[in-house]
């Protein structure tokens, strides 16, 4: 069975893939069994960084990799904080402040004007250096206060209307259902299915 990195170190990711890609016979790793492997993600567009993460992933182990670069935008913060989500609270910021920022921005903004969207580029390169660049959305809703305890990052806030629920409140199957990253996967399945048989 083939090896394919996920060219992250953010285990929420990794363990919604491994849950997609179960069904795919390939042996799913990532920046976890690679410590030292750091990707600077000096990218100015989600493309950009889904590509820079999983080149550089393929460059120093010689195999297959995934990046996933994704985040959020917000329509009343005109499109904030995309590509910085995962920083939007500073560097090292944890998932809760990132959360407390977004809300003290969104203060006053009332329920209907709270639209967001999570975007997910997702970007395979084989060692070959063949490259699949594929994207996926997710449309909701930030709510006032968190709701849940599942998921990662913003999951207790985004309000997802097809669920009725918050991606947080969501178990790993539901949300798999409909999210952003789902939705990249599923474009991208049929690579991973012939690298697979490769
Ligand atoms: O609530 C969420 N549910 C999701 O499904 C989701 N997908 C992405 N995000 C957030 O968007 C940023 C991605 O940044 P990002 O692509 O650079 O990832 P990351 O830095 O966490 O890991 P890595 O893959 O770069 O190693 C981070 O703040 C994530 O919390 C999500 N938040
Ligand atoms: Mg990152």
């Amino acid at each position: 069975m083939l090896d394919l990195v996920i060219a992250t170190k953010n285990a929420g990711k990794l363990k919604e893939f491994r849950e997609m890609l179960s069904d795919i016979p390939l042996n799913i790793i990532s920046l976890q069994d690679f410590p030292g492997i750091e990707v600077e993600e000096n990218g100015d567009t989600f493309e950009e960084n889904a590509v820079l993460k999983a080149k550089r992933v393929v460059e120093l182990t010689g195999i297959a990799s995934l990046g996933d670069d994704s985040g959020l935008e917000v329509a009343a913060l005109g499109g904030r904080p995309g590509v910085h989500t995962a920083r939007f609270a500073g560097p090292r910021a944890s998932d809760l402040e990132n959360i407390n920022k977004l809300l003290n921005e969104l203060k006053g903004v009332p329920p209907e004007k709270r639209q967001a969207r999570f975007v997910c580029c997702l970007c395979l390169v084989l060692s070959d250096g063949r490259i699949f660049v594929e994207y996926g959305y997710l449309e909701g809703y930030i709510i006032l206060e968190p709701r849940g305890t599942m998921g990662f990052g913003y999951d207790p806030v985004f309000f997802v209307p097809e669920l009725g629920k918050t991606l947080a409140e969501a178990t790993l199957e539901e949300k798999n259902a409909v999210s952003h990253r789902a939705r990249a996967t599923e474009k991208i399945r049929k690579h991973l299915l012939q690298y697979a048989r490769s």
